[in-house]
């Protein structure tokens, strides 16, 4: 089961889709695009004139050197740069088959269908059990709670280890463990996309290589956008891999393979190299 949304609502409709989704296959369609994006901090501009499609139920990998504006395109796809006064977006970036800047999107409504995974894993100061249930809470959710929060902490690969004290802190957790719950909590809303910034550079490399593994199954049901300084990791666990270099330029667009086998820009080979940034 999976989900789709219509063109003039951010509201979810359910279809079945092959449970057995092979990656290796085309993907079935476009998630999200961006059409001529540009992005300004006051008269800094952090993102110039991009234009991609990013495939949906892949794992597709934003990369570059810091300041390239990687973080600022991820926030912008659910408008999370709203919350900063001096972000202009000029541009569209689609989603269900509407502009999310355009009129009489609620960005509250938008954020439930893209959700947000953070470099630092952020629980809330509540129970394992009412962390994930936070969205559901929100949303007015009038389903079953509790089968929804296993149904989540289940995808997020948790489930097993806090089984037994979904009442205990999520705080106590350890920080892989947090990070997983965040993810529960991020999934609950059943979104169709996950953003992730940096998920796994704040954890221990047995933790970061579960969440690496946890992302390629979540893949199978979500569209997954990642931003990630280590290359290894991307050419690891993404479809598509897009590299920004130093003023927010789109410089390569491919499949990962393509573009740590066989870049077509220079600049992509000397970034990947090593010989800059
Ligand atoms: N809140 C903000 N206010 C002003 N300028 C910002 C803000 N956030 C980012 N910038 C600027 O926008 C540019 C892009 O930043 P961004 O964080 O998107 O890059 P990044 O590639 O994600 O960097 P890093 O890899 O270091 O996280 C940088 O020049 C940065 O200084």
């Amino acid at each position: 089961m999976s989900n789709t949304t219509t063109d003039d609502s951010l509201i979810t409709t359910e279809v079945q889709a092959d449970s057995n989704d092979d990656r290796a296959a085309p993907a079935a369609g476009t998630a999200v695009a961006a059409r001529d994006l540009n992005v300004f901090y006051g008269d800094e501009q952090a993102i110039d004139d991009v234009t991609m499609e990013i495939p949906e139920k892949r794992v597709t990998a934003l990369i570059g050197p810091s300041g390239c504006g990687k973080s600022t395109f991820l926030r912008c796809i659910n408008r999370m740069n709203d919350m900063i006064e001096i972000c202009r977006v000029e541009g569209d970036v689609e989603f269900g088959g509407k502009n999310v800047y355009g009129p009489n999107v609620d960005p509250v409504a938008l954020r439930r269908k893209i959700g947000m995974v953070f470099q630092k894993p952020n629980p809330f100061p509540k129970s394992i059990r009412d962390n994930v249930a936070y969205g559901l809470k929100i949303q007015g959710y009038d389903g079953d709670v509790d089968a929804r929060v296993e149904e989540s902490l289940k995808g997020a690969a948790l489930w097993d280890e806090v089984k037994d004290q979904l009442d205990s802190s999520g705080l106590e957790l350890s920080g892989g463990q947090q990070q997983r719950l965040c993810i529960a909590r991020a999934i609950a809303p059943d979104p169709e996309v996950i953003l992730m910034d940096e998920p796994t550079s704040a954890l221990d490399p047995v933790a970061a290589s579960k969440i690496e593994d946890l992302i390629d199954d979540l893949a199978e049901e979500y569209t997954v956008i990642i931003v990630t300084h280590n290359m290894q990791q991307a050419a690891r666990i993404s479809d598509r891999t897009a590299v920004f270099l130093t003023g927010g330029e789109l410089v390569e667009y491919d499949d990962t393979a393509k573009i740590f086998e066989d870049p077509e820009e220079q600049r992509v080979e000397d970034y990947i190299t090593g010989k800059f940034g």
